[in-house]
């Protein structure tokens, strides 16, 4: 591609921006002037760029899993070299990046080529990733082929990656300068993408025959319909199949949005013929290429019950063993926040004050929640205010050890005569995780249990199991509390970074900016504190000195495809639309109406933003 070439390139590019069409045919390549000619229609703008960014994709999915040893051996062969290779989904949105050199990654952070962003040509215009899509065949584009401005300065090659069905899976794409422009780059593309695809076969078939032999185990053993479903296949036997379709739709639904990481589970649900348990298992567990379902009629009366306060869940208790507290009762302003942890939403004072009435009563509690939303730090607080003069023991239903220490408690608990015993609180962390024999101990310790022990049981999920020992041994528990995520308590958010700010570094004052605390209210933070804890860790050490502001934030909290910092004025538009899809628990028709605005306006606002998946 030489200097006058490139220029007669230039000029053709500028005059169909103008005017529409292309007038020196024989200069642009047909292929490009029909990418031309769908950006334009899809109103792709040629001077900016604005990317919509999905945070929430599966970025760890099969495709990621099964590219990720081809990415690893290109990049080493690559490293060092200003090429970037980057692997997107069927629908143009990047999962991986890998890239040789520095200088590189700052000019790709530019032009948002990132985990998140969608380079599909309506979005993009013309480019390696978009235009390779929309013919499901190679495209290289280089320089002025892009329909932006944006990216002129750049060359991409982008190959398509077909999964073992033949269906497009992805693109792999390979990015340098547009300077630095060769063939070999659709070569590596091609090669790569086809590395993949080999990939794909072998995995995925494996995969796949894996979910087979896993539903044909079910089939011997259960009595009631079993359904497998993997991305292209439904499984079923005869009593599945004899479920009205309704009841089939409604089951399969549950395998949609497995993500990695599942492990078994279970759901109630209410079929046509009454209410079900659903028991969902994921194959292989954690890294699911299919779910198998068996449908068994529920006889548990266990429900919960009826929102009273919004925020706060609690189980009907059975009928509460006559206790009168020898400790600190329950007394006015139950709800204020808890002592020494930050928090002062609607949800955690609900939560804090459930906590403090089932601790001064010392009512068995169970205290539901996802991984990381402070049900440890709830109860070791509420504890320390409640019950300041009783022991505090902690078990972790994970330990192999855990039955071996439960047995020892009960064996107190029972050794002594009734009221001589020292209050104790005995928390069991990650309860859902104890085993047949830590189940077993369980129970003994409850029958066993003085007047003076509060014993709380902590699980790790919104739901307590239904199925095996422990889910037995956790419904006869008194009470339980919910711990809700962060995303479902934005206003905490602050607070907390705050905290945990103070926490990390407690020589250095370090706050947010206000652009960067916006972002991280309306981030969905599926592994809550614990999570919100490690980003501003890692943002601390990017900013050694100084507020932390959005460019020191993880990839997926960039805003609208750009780091660019917020206006005040968005960063108050951003905070009402996070706090009337918090309101609308993520309903967005209405959270719209709410805010008096159309739907399409509040979609558009999102997309904006950024927002993706707040209140759900
Ligand atoms: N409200 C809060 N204020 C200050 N720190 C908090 C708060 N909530 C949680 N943390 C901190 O976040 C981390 C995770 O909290 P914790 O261990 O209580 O979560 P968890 O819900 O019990 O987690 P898991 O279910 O994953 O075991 C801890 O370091 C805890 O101190």
């Amino acid at each position: 591609m030489n200097g006058r070439s490139r220029s007669a390139l230039d000029r053709a590019r500028e005059y169909f921006v103008d005017r529409g069409s292309v007038n020196a045919r024989g200069v642009v390549r047909p292929e490009i002037v029909d990418s031309w000619e769908r950006s334009r229609n899809a109103g792709v703008d040629a001077t900016r760029l604005a990317l919509p960014y999905e945070p929430d994709l599966d970025f760890d999915g099969s495709l990621t899993h099964c590219a990720r040893p081809v990415l690893d051996d290109l990049a080493e062969r690559l490293s060092g070299m200003s090429v970037a290779v980057v692997l997107t989904d069927a629908d143009g949105r990047v999962l991986e990046r890998r890239v040789g050199e520095g200088e590189l990654q700052r000019r790709l952070d530019e032009i948002s080529l990132a985990p998140g962003f969608s380079y599909a040509e309506e979005f993009a215009g013309t480019n390696g990733v978009g235009t390779s899509l929309e013919g499901a065949t190679p495209a290289l584009v280089v320089g002025a082929e892009h329909f932006s401005e944006r990216l002129q300065a750049f060359a991409c090659a982008g190959a398509p990656v077909r999964g073992p069905d033949g269906a497009l899976a992805g693109i792999l794409d390979v990015t340098c300068l547009r300077a630095e422009a060769n063939d070999l780059m659709r070569f590596l593309a091609q090669q790569a993408a086809t590395d993949i695809e080999d990939v794909l076969r072998e995995r995925g078939g494996a995969g796949v025959r894996r979910v087979m032999a896993a539903f044909r185990a079910t089939c011997a053993r259960a009595r009631g319909p079993v359904l497998a479903v993997t991305e292209d296949i439904v499984m079923a036997n005869r009593a599945a199949r004899a479920l009205p379709a309704g009841d089939q739709d409604q089951v399969t639904m549950r395998a949609i949005d497995v993500g990695t990481g599942a492990r078994p589970w279970q759901e109630r649900v209410l079929l046509a013929d009454g209410p079900a348990r659903l028991m969902i298992t994921p194959v292989p567990t954690g890294r699911p290429v299919g779910v198998v379902i068996e449908v068994v009629p529920s006889r548990s009366n266990l429900r919960l019950a009826g929102r009273e306060e919004p925020l706060h869940r609690v189980l009907p208790a059975p009928p509460a063993p006559a206790r009168s507290s020898a400790l600190p009762g329950a007394g006015p302003g139950l709800d204020r926040p808890l002592a020494g942890l930050a928090g002062d939403s609607r949800a955690w004072r609900a939560a804090a004050r459930a906590l403090r009435t089932a601790a001064s009563a010392a009512r068995s509690t169970v205290v539901l929640g996802e991984p990381g939303t402070g049900k440890a730090a709830a109860v070791r607080a509420v504890h320390g205010e409640m019950r300041p003069t009783a022991r505090w023991v902690t078990v972790d239903g994970s330990d192999p050890e855990a039955a071996v220490v439960l047995a020892g408690y009960a064996s107190e608990a029972s050794a002594s005569p009734q009221g001589s015993r020292s209050a104790a609180t005995v928390a069991i962390r990650h309860a859902e995780a104890l085993d047949a024999a830590g189940a077993g101990a369980l129970t003994a310790l409850l029958e066993e249990v003085p007047p003076t022990w509060w014993v709380v049981g902590l699980v790790t999920a919104e739901r307590t199991p239904e199925h095996g020992q422990i889910g037995e041994v956790l419904a006869g528990f008194a009470t339980s509390v919910l711990i809700d995520p962060l995303r479902r308590r934005p206003d905490d958010i602050p607070l907390l970074a705050t905290a945990l700010l103070a926490r990390l570094a407690p020589a250095r004052r370090a706050g947010c900016t206000p652009e960067a605390a916006a972002l991280l209210a309306g981030a969905r933070w599926p592994g809550n504190v614990t999570q919100l804890a490690d980003v501003l860790r890692r943002a601390l050490a990017a900013r050694p000195a100084g507020d932390i502001t959005p460019a020191d934030l993880p990839g997926e909290f960039a805003v609208s495809g750009t780091r660019r910092r917020l206006t005040p004025l968005e960063a108050a538009e951003r905070d009402l639309i996070v706090s009337a899809l918090v309101e609308a628990n993520g309903n967005r028709s209405q959270a719209a109406a709410a805010l008096g605005i159309g739907r399409a306006t509040l979609y558009r606002r999102l997309r904006a933003f950024g927002i993706t998946d707040v209140g759900r």
